[in-house]
């Protein structure tokens, strides 16, 4: 009767026979009476380790983007400002009065809702085979070398430069179309207050690595309720890869970011983009604007949507330190990275397991 006491364990308690068949989160949360979850998708209890403070306390920057396109130029300068200090001290910013309508938020979000929403055999047919196919969709963060499992299925899809979208459910296409162009304005109009903020050029970023051709990945995150939230992750702690992400989400938060080793937790302001820092904004500025870490937590109640937009620079651009930050009125500083290509690192970013910004550490020099 060896099974005896290991029947009292959480893996036990799961009613399918063979937990690493699960394709989604979503059919496993929505198998009937389930109260308890797999060890394949149990993480040390977040709760008991980790300080969260909400971000009432914390005060997270707000940019104001319309002063940043129409404003007068004191107003100008005042935001570039304000966005190199939310670069610098978090790495992490809310955009509002962004211009894109609130009903195409809504109905990005609709959209993939409908795409997780299929039926298990259809969500396969746009499953992916390699890391750099331009249409994937799974669960977890990358199922093939995860030990732990990720409460959460997503969809990822390559649309710029070359716009892909899966088939299914219909509309989708459209607006992720105009949901992607509309974005990827105001993420290039950030990077160019950004630029200014560094003491570059406005159009630095977008020239040096060629944004007009620059590498957008639409990543749609799907996070069922989960019976043993504290236990579970929707996300593990990881920085983003390119150089800006902006994010909006379904009402529900879940969203932490790490800011003085704690936890702050991000509300759900409407009609706002969350917006953070990756790791080339870092390796480009040598290290003045660090990638913000960050991880979902799941909860017990409602589904979560999060749409993260990725936008990094175009796939052959060979990403250093800007030579014009490594010369100060203090003489010379070293650069902090070796160059790489940026498809290299977003390969090698997507192949591993998410571990902090271990991705981001391969490229570092350390100093001696
Ligand atoms: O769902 C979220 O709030 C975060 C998603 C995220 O970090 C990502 O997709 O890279
Ligand atoms: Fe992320």
């Amino acid at each position: 009767m060896a099974t005896e006491t290991a029947s009292l364990l959480p893996s036990q308690a799961f009613p399918s026979p063979a937990p690493t068949k699960i394709t989604s989160i979503k059919t496993l949360a929505e198998s009937p009476g389930l109260t308890s979850i797999p060890a394949t998708h149990t993480f040390a209890p977040q709760h008991l380790l980790d300080q969260v403070i909400s971000d009432q306390e914390a005060s997270i920057p707000v940019i104001d983007y319309s002063l940043l396109i129409s404003g007068t130029s004191d107003q100008r300068s005042k935001i570039i400002h304000e966005l190199g200090r939310a670069c610098q001290d978090w790495g992490f910013f809310m955009v509002i009065n962004h211009g894109v309508p609130e009903s195409l938020l809504s109905s990005i979000i609709d959209g993939c809702k409908g795409f997780f929403d299929l039926p298990e055999e259809e969500k396969q047919e746009f499953k992916g085979n390699h890391v750099l196919d331009p249409i994937r969709s799974g669960t977890s963060f990358n199922a093939s070398v995860d030990k732990i499992f990720c409460w959460r299925d997503f969809l990822k899809v390559f649309v710029h430069p070359v716009f892909h979208s899966p088939t299914k459910p219909a509309g989708l296409s459209e607006i992720s179309l105009e949901y992607s162009k509309r974005v990827r304005e105001v993420a290039r109009e950030l990077l160019k207050g950004i630029s200014e903020s560094l003491g570059l050029e406005c159009n630095y970023i977008d020239k040096a690595l060629n944004l007009e051709q620059g590498k957008q990945i639409l990543i749609a995150n799907l996070y069922p309720p989960c019976p043993q939230p504290e236990l579970a992750m929707g996300i593990p702690p990881h920085s983003d890869h390119g150089l800006l992400t902006l994010l909006t989400q379904n009402g529900i938060g879940g969203l932490q970011i790490q800011r003085n080793e704690k936890w702050v937790n991000v509300g759900t302001l409407p009609n706002c983009f969350l917006v953070n820092t990756g790791d080339h904004l870092e390796i480009l500025s040598n290290g003045r604007y660090k990638s913000v870490l960050h991880r979902a937590m799941v909860n017990n109640k409602a589904t979560r949507i999060s749409i993260a937009m990725a936008h990094g620079p175009s796939l052959d651009s060979v990403v250093s330190p800007a030579p014009e930050l490594l010369v100060s009125s203090e003489g010379n500083a070293a650069a902090a990275f070796v160059g790489m290509k940026y498809k290299d690192y977003l390969e090698l970013q997507q192949s591993n397991k998410l571990d902090g910004k271990s991705c981001l550490d391969r490229v570092r020099i350390s100093a001696v």
